[in-house]
């Protein structure tokens, strides 16, 4: 039997990373897809790479919607969930109803942390597994993805949010289906994928959140910068390290364990940034010009949240989030589309 994945949200990221998992033995890979439907469905996505040149990625099936993947009678073994992570706009855990089978396990690719509790509240005994994506891709027409820099995904299970009732699901069910993603990943030539077990996946999600509710937010409140230039501004640069100071510092104190050794410093990100190539720029600033909603609650708005329950304040995020919810409230207002607020 062939492992079968089905990508939800099958755009820059979804997409870059089912191009990969569709080159592993064995393994089919179908993509539910939205405004790229038809493009997708003819021509397949056409995704470029640094790093593994220029390929077509045809799915198995492309699905229009929910109904039709149901319809389809294929199993999966993983839901891979590549959408914005937008809890304020829509509930995208609900995508998943009927889809889920015993030997289901669900793949979260997105940013920010508190992401998995929806997911987990829908489906109680079905593993979750958490990852983190470093790949920079976009999508700038529809099934045309290109991918920038960098390919790092680390993966690990999610141990729970203590008010679910979790009886059943087996931590080392989960773990076994972790171990067996992160193989395909490297079966697809992600080398550079990195297995975690759940307490330090949880440490690898606020590290990139430091990188994140640095660089995207920022690249956003400094008039569309990109990373190249956010990183070579010596008042940016000085900006970016302490809000990543802000959320490093936090991290331990709110996940009650130190990180792994493994993780970066601000000063690595900022050198590892700094090699980043001229015009990539993060995904919220692409939302921003694209006139979408912003990952501000996963981004700033959840950790803002979590910390202040733990009694920790974040005076810069907190700056950023205020400033950057009211932007986007008086972009739609101005735009008549209030269907983000
Ligand atoms: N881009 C990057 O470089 C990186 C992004 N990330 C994270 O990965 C996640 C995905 O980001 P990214 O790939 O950039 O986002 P994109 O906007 O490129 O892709 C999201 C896709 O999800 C689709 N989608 C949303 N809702 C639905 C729905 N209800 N049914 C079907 N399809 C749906 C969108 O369709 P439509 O086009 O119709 O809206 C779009 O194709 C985010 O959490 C992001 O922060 C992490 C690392 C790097
Ligand atoms: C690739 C990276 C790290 C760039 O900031 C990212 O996560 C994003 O664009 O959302």
């Amino acid at each position: 039997m062939p492992t079968r994945v089905l990508i939800i949200g099958a755009g820059a990221i979804g997409a870059f990373y089912g191009s990969r998992l569709a080159t592993a033995p064995h393994t089919l890979v179908s993509a539910l897809c939205r405004s790229n439907y038809t493009a997708v469905k003819t021509h397949g996505f056409q995704v470029t790479s640094p790093i593994y040149g220029s390929t077509t990625f045809r799915p198995e099936r492309v699905f229009e919607n929910v109904l039709e993947a149901q319809r389809s009678g294929l199993r999966f073994d993983f839901l891979l969930v590549a959408t914005k992570a937008l809890p304020d706009v829509d509930d995208d855990s609900r995508l998943l109803e009927g889809l889920v089978g015993s030997q289901t396990s669900i793949v979260l690719v997105q940013n920010g942390v508190g992401i998995e509790e929806s997911y987990q509240k829908r489906s109680p005994r079905t593993s979750i597994i958490t990852a983190v994506a470093y790949a920079n891709a976009a999508q700038p027409q529809p099934g045309v993805i290109n991918h920038h820099a960098w390919t790092r995904m680390a993966v690990g299970p999610y141990r729970g949010a203590k008010d679910v009732d979790v009886e059943g699901n087996d931590e080392s069910l989960s773990m076994q289906s972790c171990s067996r993603f992160f193989e395909l990943l490297k079966a697809g030539g992600v080398k550079d994928a990195e297995l975690h077990d759940a307490a330090s996946i949880q440490h690898v999600r606020w590290s990139k959140l430091a990188i994140n509710a640095s660089m995207n937010c920022s690249a956003v409140l400094s008039g569309s910068s990109d990373n190249y230039t956010m990183t070579h501004d010596p008042d940016l640069v000085g900006h970016l390290l302490a809000v990543m100071h802000e959320v490093l510092d936090a991290a331990p104190i709110i996940l009650g364990s130190l990180p792994p050794k493994s993780l970066p410093t601000p000063a690595q990100i900022m050198k590892a940034s700094q090699r980043s190539v001229s015009g990539s720029k993060p995904s919220m600033l692409v939302d921003w010009e694209s006139g979408r909603a912003m990952e501000l609650e996963v981004i700033l708005g959840n950790p803002l949240r979590i910390a202040r329950e733990k009694g920790v304040v974040m005076p810069r995020v907190e700056s950023m989030y205020a400033l950057l919810k009211l932007m986007q409230r008086n972009r739609d207002r101005a735009s008549g589309n209030f269907s983000k607020l």
